[in-house]
């Protein structure tokens, strides 16, 4: 029987002071509960996206397997499915890993990745948000194509592939659109990660440039939001916000020690695993944009 003390849940929504404290909670939570994440995801992100979720304290667990989801899934505090390498042999797996989810209440996020680079991924995403992700967390470019997708019907957002042509400052209005059509909370990454609700949004401004040239660091997010998510489903715009805080100020103390993509892909996870509350109380950096 896995704890489920979450001291995270005694805080109401944040004020801007009180945004370091409300990561450093749901951080030490995760820690403390260790909580089982499925990932269905692709092939480029299962090293980093589980190194990141083990160096965070959670626990991750790579199945995909049809045969596998209804003993397994039920067991798991959260899902992340992610349509990176997708194949019409791995979306099944998906949705059903999604529906099991739903009808057990556990929280689940999509991280719609390359979302308009061909109809069938599209199409595929498009049903995957009808299963109600509690969180989807996408570049610009893919949070502008999902959401396009969702309310100009026959228009398409082109995307170049997995990495954005936008800026997050760029899918403000179309995450707000994205979050009100489908009830989740949608999340932009990008030198400002950006979370709404579809009413309320709020910044985090923590990461370096480099992140960008390391594969998967997206997709780690995602999966790094589904941890802390776990521990705090009722809160879950909060938790994505600090989830995505935490991998940032991960980013900026293992830059310190970084010569390039590379080693700031190993300083970064050093990081994550040794964070402490004075770390985040000094870097933390979240604001209100609504
Ligand atoms: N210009 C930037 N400055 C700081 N952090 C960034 C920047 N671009 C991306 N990041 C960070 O890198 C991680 C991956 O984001 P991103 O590159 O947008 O996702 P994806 O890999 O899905 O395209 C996120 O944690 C994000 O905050
Ligand atoms: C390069 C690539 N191709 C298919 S999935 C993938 C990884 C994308 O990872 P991220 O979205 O985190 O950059
Ligand atoms: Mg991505």
């Amino acid at each position: 029987m896995e704890q489920q003390t979450n001291t995270a849940n005694n805080h109401n929504q944040p004020s801007p002071s009180s945004w370091p404290t409300k990561a450093w909670l749901l951080l030490s939570d995760v820690r403390a509960q260790s909580p089982l994440i499925q990932c269905i995801t692709n092939f480029v992100s299962m090293d980093l996206m589980a190194n990141t979720l083990l160096s965070a304290g959670a626990s991750p667990a790579m199945l995909h397997s049809l045969e596998e989801l209804h003993d397994f899934t039920p067991h798991c505090r959260a899902l992340c499915v992610n349509v990176g390498t997708l194949t019409p042999s791995w979306l099944p797996s998906m949705k059903t890993a999604a529906q099991l989810c739903c009808q057990l209440g556990t929280p689940w996020v999509l991280d719609p990745v390359a979302a308009s680079a061909s109809g069938f991924r599209l199409k595929a995403c498009m049903e995957l948000v009808e299963l109600k992700p509690a969180v989807i967390r996408g570049n610009g470019s893919e949070i502008i194509a999902l959401s396009m997708a969702f309310t100009q019907p026959g228009k398409v957002s082109t995307v170049k592939g997995t990495d954005s042509i936008h800026e997050s400052v760029d899918a403000v209005e179309a995450a707000k659109l994205l979050a009100k059509s489908s009830g989740a909370i949608v999340a932009v990454s990008g030198a400002t990660d950006i979370v709404t609700d579809g009413n309320q949004v709020v910044g985090a401004h923590n990461g370096v440039t480099l992140m960008q040239k390391i594969t998967a660091t997206g997709c780690s997010v995602t999966a790094l939001i589904a941890a802390f998510v776990a521990v705090d489903k009722l809160h879950a715009l909060d938790a994505t916000v600090s989830a995505l805080a935490v991998f940032g100020v991960a980013g900026e103390l293992g830059m310190r020690n970084a010569k390039g993509p590379a080693s700031l892909r190993m300083h970064l996870i050093d990081a994550l695993h040794g964070l402490d509350e004075a770390a985040l109380q000094s870097h933390v950096n979240i604001t209100s944009l609504s």
